[in-house]
Formats: structure tokens, sequence, C-alpha cells
């Protein structure tokens, strides 16, 4: 059985910012009430990596959200450079091809980098998914592309916290569902549609949460984020 995850380990903050600057004075506003963080385009593209390296250094858990999807051998190659970093989590699509690829990044690596396939974003609902080409409703998409993640050897999932207990059945008890889309009870959706509260995540065997706006925009980051961990808390 994986290792128990302490309630402030499991959220992980979206520093969906414009400059790393802005990033590390919400980190200094946050303090010690999150630890892990992502680094998703729009910071990555503006100095990103060049955080994440500082941030790994200075004791914070990094997820490097660059969702890869590429010929195989440019995306083995790309999360080869992208394995020294030191971040914990990275993502791709959840496409066979690309995932294979990113596992033989990962192992040629041995950094310890854990990949995750990201299954049908959260903005996605079935009409989403229609309209993409797809027949399949995205419950069942979902659970297919986590079956093929787990087959291909890729660390865990990421999908909405409502399709958690599919996605379980499916990769068993070892690798790690994470779950963006989740919206505190009160805060705006926003472009997300398949968003579920920090506790109904937990109660439906999620490992991680990704929190972006609710916690950056607040009022009180810090306040916010401690909110969010101390519901985590009371549901698990
Ligand atoms: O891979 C992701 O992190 C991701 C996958 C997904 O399906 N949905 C999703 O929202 N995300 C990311 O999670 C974060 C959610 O941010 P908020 O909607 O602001 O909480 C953003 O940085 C998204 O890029």
């Amino acid at each position: 059985m994986p290792e128990p995850i302490s309630p402030r380990d499991r959220l992980i903050v979206a520093l969906d910012m414009a400059s790393t600057d802005e990033a590390e004075r919400l980190i200094d506003r946050i303090g010690d009430a999150a630890c892990f963080y992502k680094i998703g385009y729009r910071l990555g593209y503006a100095g990103g990596l060049t955080l994440a390296e500082r941030l790994v250094g200075g004791g914070h858990k990094v997820f490097l959200d660059l969702k890869l999807h590429d010929i195989g051998n440019t995306v083995e190659e790309g999360v080869q450079s992208l394995a020294g970093i030191g971040a914990t989590f990275l993502t791709v699509h959840a496409y066979p091809q690309t995932m294979r690829a990113a596992a033989a990044g990962r192992d040629k690596a041995g950094t310890g980098l854990k990949i995750l396939g990201v299954t049908v974003l959260t903005s996605y609902d079935d009409a989403d998914a229609q309209e993409a080409g797809y027949a399949l409703p995205v419950a069942d998409l979902v659970a297919a592309r986590a079956a093929a993640a787990a087959a291909i050897g890729i660390d865990g999932i990421v999908c909405s916290a409502a399709e958690a207990a599919q996605v379980r059945a499916v990769i068993g008890p070892d690798r790690l569902i994470v779950t963006p889309g989740i919206r505190p009870a009160g805060t705006a959706i926003g472009d997300q549609k398949r968003v579920v509260t920090p506790a109904e995540a937990m109660r439906s065997g999620v490992d991680h949460i990704v929190v972006g706006r609710p916690v950056t925009g607040a009022a009180d980051p810090r306040d916010m984020a401690r909110r969010i961990v101390d519901e985590m808390a009371a549901a698990l």
C-alpha cells in the first residue's frame, strides 16, 4: 500500500502567474500553509523552470504541468531534459504513444520524477468531448485512458475527482490520482466544468488536489490554503 500523505502535502497550489516575482510573492504570503506548487504554461514560459529549481532547492515540492504531447522521440528527450530539475511530477497527455515515450525518458533519467497522464481536461464535459471527435462520455474516456496509463507504467492520473472512484478501480491502490477542477464552496467556477470540493475529493479517494484561482485570487491566500487543508483533514 502507498505511504499515507499528510493533508498539507495533498494540496498543490497552481502558480498561474505572469512572472516569477509575482509567484514568489504569493509563496511568501502562503508561508507554511502549503508546500507543493504547480508550474504550468503561463509561468513555465516566463522563467518558471528556473523558479522550479529554486523552489526544489528551498525544500518545496514542484509539479511541472507542461502537458507534453509530441512524437515519441521528442517526448522522451523532453522528459529527460526536465528530469534534472528535481520536480516531483510532470504531466503528459494520456495518449499511449506519448505515455510510453515519457516512461522511457523517465526511466533513462532515473531521477525519481513521476509522470502523470492527463486524461480529459476538467474544462470538458460530454459535449466538448463530442466536439473534439470522441463519441464516449467523458467518464468512460477517462477510465479508458487511465487503464492505458496504468498498463504502460505511468505513475499517476490527472482527472476530475468526479471520476476518481472509477479511475481507482482501474489503476489500483499504488498509482496516484491528482485532481484539478477543485472549488471550495462559494468560490467561482470560472472555465472549469467537472468541479468537486476538497472534502468530496478526499472522500472519493484522491491523493492530491490542484487549486489555482481560489487560492491565488483570494484576499488572504494563506487563510484560503489553510481552510482547504483543514477541510481535507476533516474529510479523511
Ligand atoms: O494538468 C492540470 O493541472 C490540469 C488538468 C485539468 O484537467 N484541468 C486543470 O485545470 N488543470 C490545471 O489545474 C489548474 C486549475 O486552476 P484553477 O481552475 O484556477 O483552480 C490550472 O493550472 C490548469 O492548467
